[in-house]
């Protein structure tokens, strides 16, 4: 199965902040989306799953094998752990969100399925670490059964063991037959994962490159500008 989003555009009352935006994801696949603050990458996130700001303009398609692709089709796990109810016990909100995706939850197992204990379903949001809400959202995600899932910088804010086990996860769940988009800043976690890398800039496609190409000093990246995201992030002591 093939998620398509083609000619994707959003604007605002305000003016147009995306533009011509399209990628592929097949199931069992991690696509990459990432940029420099403000190209899109979030509202790309919001328009695949249907949860566009009410003033946002959406014109393009979004479809699996050819379909237009329903409500509820792709899930989100959001950048902000905000998004969490402070004031109910994370059980609630797994199964808030499955009843919304029409389906009756399976707390524990969505729980199991981030690698979290059945207990977390009694905490609260600000009980649990970085990572664990981080994972609470995926699991938020993953109750409402969709097949394609976008994390939105699921990683920001973790320290490197964290964010490592974050996006083994990811990949776990790619490999469980899910088709994942992982929106991050973090090339070198992106690479090690993705098959593909989406690169926007303000609101345009740059290129979609493939994993290998985010090596060496990228002289396998097309454009200047993935290149220079890309030497950004190498260590000081990289091969030059
Ligand atoms: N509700 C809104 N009304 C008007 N403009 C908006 C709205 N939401 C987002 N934008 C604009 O759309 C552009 C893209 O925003 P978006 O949040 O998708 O960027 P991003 O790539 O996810 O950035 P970051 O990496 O900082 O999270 C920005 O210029 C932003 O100011």
């Amino acid at each position: 199965m093939t998620l398509k989003v083609e000619d994707l555009s959003v604007s605002f009352p305000t003016g147009p902040v995306l533009a011509g935006i399209s990628l592929a994801l097949e199931r069992g696949e991690i696509v990459g989306l990432t940029g420099t603050s403000g190209a899109g990458k979030s509202l790309v996130a919001e328009a695949l799953a249907g949860a566009l700001p009410g003033d946002a303009t959406r014109t393009g398609r979004i479809t699996v094998d050819g379909a237009l692709a329903p409500p509820h089709m792709v899930a989100l796990a959001p950048q902000r752990l905000d998004a969490l109810d402070p004031l109910a016990p994370v059980g609630r909100q797994i199964d808030r969100f499955a009843r919304l995706a029409g389906r009756s939850a399976d707390v524990p197992g969505a729980l199991a399925s981030v690698g979290l204990p059945a207990t977390t379903a009694r905490l609260y949001p600000h009980e649990l670490s970085g990572g664990m809400a981080r994972r609470v959202l995926l699991a938020t995600a993953l109750a409402t059964g969709a097949d394609w899932i976008v994390a939105d910088e699921p990683t920001v804010g973790l320290d490197e063991a964290a964010a490592g086990r974050i996006l083994s996860l990811l990949a776990d769940l790619a490999a469980s037959g899910r088709g994942v988009i992982v929106i991050s800043h973090d090339l070198i976690g992106l690479a090690r994962i993705a098959s593909r890398v989406v690169i926007l800039r303000q609101g345009r496609h740059v290129e979609t490159a493939p994993a290998h190409a985010f090596d060496g000093l990228g002289s396998c990246l097309r454009e200047d500008f993935s290149r220079a995201l890309w030497q950004a992030q190498l260590a000081p002591d990289a091969p030059c």
